[in-house]
């Protein structure tokens, strides 16, 4: 490592930055801003009363698919329809610009959805980015919970690039509300472990520009 880490709290987006160019992911408790957690757990809350979220799939979107073997989340889109998703994505828009500053990364649109674990909710270890759709490039996990501990399940379990199945991960991290979770997406295989709470995040995505010079690439 050539340059000196900078101190968390000093300044925590120079450690994301770090953090994603040597180990590929980046945890970050209480990163983010507390007016904006409480808002986003409100609407979270509210979503789910009403019953609003539709059970996820899992693969492209012309593969939909819901499997409970697999993951078992509820999930709604952001589209900016509330105050709080506005400022959510202004906050993701510093993070993008940030990272794309120093990580010369392209990140160009960024797409994002609640997502509720009921109690024995699970997602199984995957990577992020789709196959044959290299497109999503860096992984955002931001949790909302309320005073979550270790018994309460529900853990980011994280491995490092490359590593298998049976390899010791690098990290596994209580979900926190506040808690900011970064991720290349095509490198880092993670799961999330039975929670025996119901269990309350946003998991974001930011994807490069498909088209260049107005020509859509195509997906091989
Ligand atoms: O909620 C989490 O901790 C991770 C969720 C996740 O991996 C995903 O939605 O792809
Ligand atoms: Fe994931």
């Amino acid at each position: 490592m050539t340059a000196p880490l900078p101190l968390p709290g000093d300044n925590r987006l120079g450690c994301v930055i770090e953090d994603l160019a040597s180990k590929g992911w980046s945890w970050q408790p209480g990163f983010l801003p507390d007016a904006l957690l409480i808002a986003l757990r409100e609407e979270i809350h509210a979503l789910e009363a009403e019953a609003a979220l539709a059970p996820a799939g899992i693969g492209r979107e012309d593969a939909f698919q819901v499997d409970h073997s697999i993951r078992k989340t509820r999930i709604t889109w952001l589209d900016d329809s509330s105050p709080a998703q506005l400022a959510f994505s202004d906050w993701a828009e510093h993070l993008r610009e940030a990272l794309n500053r120093s990580l010369l990364l392209g990140l160009f649109e960024f797409e994002a959805c609640y997502a509720v674990y009921p109690q024995g909710g699970f997602y199984d270890r995957h990577l992020d980015s789709f196959e044959g759709a290299k497109n999503r490039i860096v992984s955002l996990v931001v949790y909302l919970n309320d005073e979550w501990s270790e018994d309460d399940g529900g853990a980011l379990v994280v491995w490092p690039e490359g590593a298998g199945e049976d390899d010791t991960p690098a990290a596994t991290l209580v979900p926190e509300g506040g808690g900011v979770v970064l991720m290349l997406s095509e490198a880092i295989p993670h799961a999330v472990q039975p929670t025996a709470r119901q269990r309350y995040g946003i998991a974001g995505w930011w994807r490069v520009n498909q088209a260049i010079d107005g020509q859509v690439i195509p997906i091989s």
